[in-house]
């Protein structure tokens, strides 16, 4: 029976907490379930906590009457916690083990708030490294078309819905189309190039053969060599490599490295010319180039939770692109992600933002086109934008570029992680850390340990600046939701109550309770698994899948016993509990 298996997450121990080795995410204790029956778990505490050679010892009875067996509970590292079956049916709750390990260990105030992007590579592919990702707080899996075939993307998708399948978790998927901005082909295989100080390359749109001759890279952009100048300077990466232009030669484009470094494959390039970005012809490239379609159309097939669009230049590309995917796939759910990364982007950023379903802060890219001391005016104005049209912002790239290499961080990579959580972004993203970087799992560690540590100072010291938040429905009834919501949050702030409870059908009411960003988490039921897929990227939700019914009281009397039962809520909790259904608030004790 799969509750009983279920017994077997050390957080359902009920022994006193020094008497066992605390739970962490990555530590599990493999147990061997003997019996199929209904079983009860008491731990001895003659066991020393302390020694190494003791390890504590776990009694378990067979329906807590016969006399037991004595197990021994190993506290070493135990890759992944034990699979669970995740029953979905009308008498179940769907929430992974994870969430309520940190709901019973931290008490509900002090989980994170702030989600968490993996950017899937060939570091993090297998199902085990996935699992350590999900286990780590991943809330979203991302894929990168610019890289790997749709092959390679579509057996990780299947990892991951596995994933969720039999462990019960929630990870969505977001795929990330290449865009036709201008880049260097993958240097036939090689993981990279060196350019050295004064040396001559050759930049051209002709495929070159393999072994790739000395010195000589690819460029996807057909008009390449029109619209570059002599004397024009070439960025590799945003400045990680620079050249100077010296002679155009047919499609050549033969150019001194003046700034010496490594460049990868697939690198970003861009031009400039007397101290501005060059947009020639290359400001004509389509968002969505026809590779991208295809890539969409994968997309849609493989019912991937967010689709997000590199380049934006303008609200129309979203608009379409929309409309393709509502006239594409059934239930139309996909989310559109606007990447700001181009100064058009920047230039029509509220109507981006508002045909949009969510912007990603892209700095890579958005640091190589405007200057690098624009970079954090131009982030804090997004999540503030999106924060104000009620769309979800996630700040990606560079957050912790160092651990690709190194296993912590540097202090100004921490600092920067810590602004981005101070401005109540609703997500992190780990891009190479996570993709092909030597310590994934740390990377996400650092993400996690930083947002909580944050999260927690503020609410403390009740630091955030009020924000205006306007109106943003167009319906009264709309309104209405909105001013629920605001009252809820700042009822759970002025009352200290322990959850906000919201029974959400599209997910809309729950996205308002968390554009509020209250001090208490957000417990958002939900009866469709996508909904509960898309709403785990949203600041301070967590999503739970459960049935229920237009009757507010059934349905608080039944997500109460279910709570209950797996000890993620107790008598006495203070709950606020708001419905898409029923435009109320009502405010009450667990019984
Ligand atoms: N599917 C993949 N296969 C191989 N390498 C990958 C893959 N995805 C990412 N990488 C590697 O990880 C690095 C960082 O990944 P990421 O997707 O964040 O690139 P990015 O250049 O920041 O994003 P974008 O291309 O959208 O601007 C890439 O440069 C690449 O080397
Ligand atoms: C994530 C991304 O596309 C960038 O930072 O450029
Ligand atoms: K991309
Ligand atoms: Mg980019």
């Amino acid at each position: 029976m799969a509750h009983s298996l279920h017994l077997f997450t050390p957080s359902h121990l009920t022994a006193p907490k020094h008497s066992l080795p605390k739970p962490s995410y990555n530590r599990w204790f493999p147990v061997t379930l003997l019996s199929p029956k209904l079983i009860s778990i008491k731990a001895s505490t003659s066991a020393d906590p302390n020694s190494s050679t003791t390890p504590p010892q776990v009694l378990i009875s067979d329906n807590g009457t016969g006399p037991g067996e004595i197990l021994s509970f190993t506290p070493q590292e135990y890759d992944t916690p034990p699979s669970q079956s995740i029953l979905s049916d009308s008498s179940s709750i769907d929430v992974d083990a994870v969430t309520e390990v940190e709901l019973k260990e931290n008490g509900f105030r002090s989980t994170r708030r702030t989600k968490m992007v993996c950017t899937i590579g060939p570091a993090t592919c297998g199902f085990e490294e996935l699992e350590a990702l999900a286990v780590g707080g991943m809330n979203v899996a991302r894929i990168n078309m610019c890289h790997g075939t749709r092959e390679w993307h579509k057996r990780v998708i299947e990892r991951v819905r596995r994933l969720n399948e039999e462990k019960g978790f929630a990870v969505a998927i977001m795929m990330d189309t290449e865009g036709s901005e201008i880049h260097m082909g993958d240097l036939g295989g090689a993981s990279s190039a060196k350019a050295e100080d004064g040396e001559i390359w050759t930049f051209s749109v002709r495929a070159f053969d393999l072994p790739r001759p000395e010195r000589t890279i690819n460029v996807n952009y057909d008009g390449f060599a029109e619209d570059v100048k002599v004397g024009d300077e070439l960025l590799v990466d945003g400045g990680m490599v620079r050249f100077e232009v010296i002679e155009k030669i047919g499609p050549d484009v033969k150019c001194r490295c003046t700034d010496p470094g490594l460049m990868l494959p697939r690198a970003n390039l861009t031009f400039w010319r007397d101290g501005s970005l060059v947009r020639e012809r290359n400001a004509m490239l389509p968002t969505i180039s026809s590779k991208d379609w295809l890539d969409i159309d994968f997309g849609i097939a493989e019912g991937v939770d967010f689709i997000a669009i590199s380049f934006v230049k303008s609200a129309e590309v979203i608009n379409h692109l929309k409309s393709y995917i509502a006239a594409r796939s059934r239930d139309s759910d996909i989310a559109v992600i606007a990447k700001i990364e181009s100064i058009d982007s920047l230039k029509n950023l509220e109507e981006i933002i508002l045909a949009s379903d969510g912007a990603m802060v892209a700095r890579g890219d958005l640091g190589a086109q405007i200057p690098l001391e624009q970079v954090p005016s131009a982030q804090q104005k997004i999540v503030q934008i999106c924060r104000q049209l009620n769309k979800p912002v996630i700040v990606a790239s560079q957050l912790l570029e160092s651990m690709i290499e190194y296993p912590t961080p540097t202090r100004a990579e921490v600092a920067d992680v810590s602004e981005a959580v101070r401005q109540r972004a609703d997500a992190l993203m780990l891009s190479g850390e996570s993709a092909m970087g030597q310590y994934p799992d740390k990377a996400l560690a650092v993400l996690r340990s930083v947002s909580v540590r944050i999260e927690k100072w503020w609410r403390e010291e009740k630091r955030y600046e009020a924000m205006e938040l306007p109106a943003v429905g167009s319906s009264f009834s709309d309104n209405i939701s909105e001013e629920i919501c605001s009252s809820a949050a700042k009822m759970a702030n002025n009352l200290g109550v322990d959850a906000i409870f919201v029974y959400t059908k599209t997910g809309h009411m729950a996205s308002l309770l968390s554009r509020c960003r209250p001090d208490c988490p957000i417990f958002a039921f939900t009866s469709t698994k996508s909904v509960r897929r898309r709403l785990n990227l949203q600041w301070g939700l967590i999503p739970f899948r459960v049935n229920f019914s237009d009757d507010m009281e059934s349905n608080l009397n039944k997500t109460f016993s279910l709570l209950k039962a797996r000890g993620m809520v107790k008598s006495g909790d203070l709950v606020i509990a708001v419905s898409d259904l029923l435009q109320s608030i009502q405010v009450m004790n667990v019984p």
